[in-house]
């Protein structure tokens, strides 16, 4: 897939400038981006940028400065950009390997709301993902992002980075939301859902990795019933356990 399909690059960034222009509501009450888009971010108990996942509106994708903006790489409103900041460890599991926050020394609890990583990955359009499936169906790593007026899809299974060891839970401590940094590719960005702990496993739900509602009404479909044998069992382990991994027959 080429760049810029899917989004327009006619954004104008935000002509805030100085240290002190990190674009946040307080800060940045005259900031173009947050007058057009919003921004859901606040200063954490640790100094981070937290997501105020409670005021982000389902589906609403959250629109990041992105290069066009004037503002400074330390702008709250750039958060997802900034990489993996976390310890995250990758462990062997009963779903394989799975990520998890480290138990190392100085590893602390993380809030609601913290950005963890991207679920980065090459970027495929629905023939595409389907011709993969079809050739490698044993496990599934592509995650589907509906947009506005498409369907596509990341595939981090030949490039990606630790977004693609997080397993599925039904009982997720994560979720994942559409991110735009300005223009260009919408990005798919983990968050955590509640507070973790050191040495928990980070998830989020395969059927529904915004932690949608409607989503989960749909999903809910998914509870197998003997006379669906290819479904896959799930292993999360969760009391909330709908027993199968979510599959969504659409795609
Ligand atoms: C994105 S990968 C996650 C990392 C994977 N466990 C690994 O070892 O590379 C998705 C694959 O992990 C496995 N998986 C993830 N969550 C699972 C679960 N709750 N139950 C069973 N298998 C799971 C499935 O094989 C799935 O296709």
């Amino acid at each position: 897939m080429s760049e810029g399909s899917e989004e327009s690059d006619t954004v104008e960034g935000c002509s805030c400038t100085g240290v002190s222009s990190l674009c946040t509501v307080t800060d940045g009450d005259n900031c173009e981006c947050v007058e057009s888009f919003g921004n859901f971010y606040t200063l954490g108990p640790s100094g981070h940028p937290i997501l105020n996942l409670d005021a982000v509106p389902y589906r609403l994708p959250l629109v990041e400065c992105g290069a066009h903006c004037s503002c400074s790489v330390k702008c709250f409103n750039r958060t997802t950009q900034r990489g993996v900041n976390l310890p995250v460890e990758i462990r062997q599991t009963k779903a394989g390997l799975g990520a998890f926050l480290s138990a190392s020394a100085d590893a602390v609890p993380i809030e609601a709301g913290t950005f963890i990583a991207l679920y980065a990955g090459e970027y495929l359009s629905t023939s595409e993902a389907r011709s993969r499936w079809q050739l490698e169906s044993k496990d599934n790593y592509t995650l589907s992002l509906r947009l506005a007026n498409a369907i596509i899809h990341i595939d981090p299974r030949y490039k990606g980075n630790v977004g693609r060891f997080f397993n599925h839970s039904c009982d997720p401590n994560c979720v994942i939301l559409i991110v735009y940094w300005g223009g260009g590719w919408p990005r798919a960005a983990i968050f955590s859902k509640s507070i973790i702990q050191p040495s928990e496993e980070l998830t989020f739900d395969y059927g529904n990795a915004s932690g949608d509602q409607d989503a989960q009404d749909r999903v809910e479909g998914c509870v197998a019933e003997d006379d669906r044998p290819t479904l896959t069992k799930c292993l999360c382990g969760s009391v909330r356990c709908r027993g199968y991994m979510p599959f969504d027959s659409s795609l």
